[in-house]
């Protein structure tokens, strides 16, 4: 007997750059690749994890800031137009899936959830570089900063992905690992775990996320009592 999965299931949607994948290598090399084009002195790799989070475009503004200097709207297309192309080309040179992240995932599926997801990475490179990781395929949709006509931390960003992927948004569990995410859940309000090994300024547990896990062997638990929670709440 085939299994089908209800019309609306109950999902869990997981932010990319900090939360399933450790990408500030090849997000910072890029990064610096567009400042030498400017003359400007490369951000050191502990820094520029800090300055991961709502989007290409703001990486370069806050390198640029980091190194005292303006960029005019004009100049920042451009640069944001130069930055894709490069990091087009390395997406995948040292980044990798955190620990334990496949075998949640596998978990979470068999366990009737349906996974997604929502990330300010653009569309083409999440799907691409979620390929080159072997995970793509778990995901009934993959939704970056230009999927939609807005992004996280608008919450349409985070429903529209659910609904995307055929998921119950009151059955939705978020993971991320900066303010732009739990944010973007509490607009939605939708249950947000956070993971501390991102890229965040302040500890993520100073955010107010609903539950924090140090590995991705945790999550299924977590999300099992907020699923069940939110079950109620529906
Ligand atoms: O690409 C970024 O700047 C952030 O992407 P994320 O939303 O997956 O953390
Ligand atoms: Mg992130």
């Amino acid at each position: 007997m085939p299994v089908t999965l209800s019309a609306s299931a109950p999902i869990v949607v997981f932010d990319l750059d900090g939360t399933l994948a450790e990408t500030a290598a090849d997000l910072g090399a890029t990064l610096n690749v567009v400042l030498a084009r400017e003359g400007l002195p490369p951000v050191d790799l502990t820094r520029a994890r800090d300055l991961i989070g709502a989007g290409a475009r703001a990486l370069i503004e806050r390198g640029f800031a980091a190194a005292g200097r303006d960029l005019t709207r004009e100049r920042l297309d451009a640069l944001f137009r130069v930055f894709l192309a490069h990091y087009g080309q390395h997406l995948c040179d040292a980044s990798h899936l955190f620990p334990g992240v496949l075998a949640c995932l596998d978990r979470l599926r068999a366990g009737g959830y349906r996974l997604a997801v929502c990330t300010n990475k653009v569309e083409d490179h999440s799907v691409r570089l979620l390929t080159l990781l072997g995970v793509a395929d778990h995901f009934a949709a993959i939704c970056g900063r230009d999927t939609f006509p807005y992004c996280k931390p608008d919450p349409r960003h985070l429903t529209q992905t659910i609904a995307r992927a055929g998921g119950d948004p009151a059955r939705a569990v978020m993971v991320g690992d900066s303010r732009t995410d739990i944010a973007t859940a509490r607009a939605a309000g939708i249950p947000v775990v956070a993971v501390p090994f991102g890229y965040t300024d302040v500890p993520v547990q100073d955010l107010g996320p609903d539950a924090v896990i140090d590995h991705f062997d945790q999550l299924f638990d977590a999300v099992e009592a907020m699923a069940g929670r939110t079950r109620t709440a529906a």
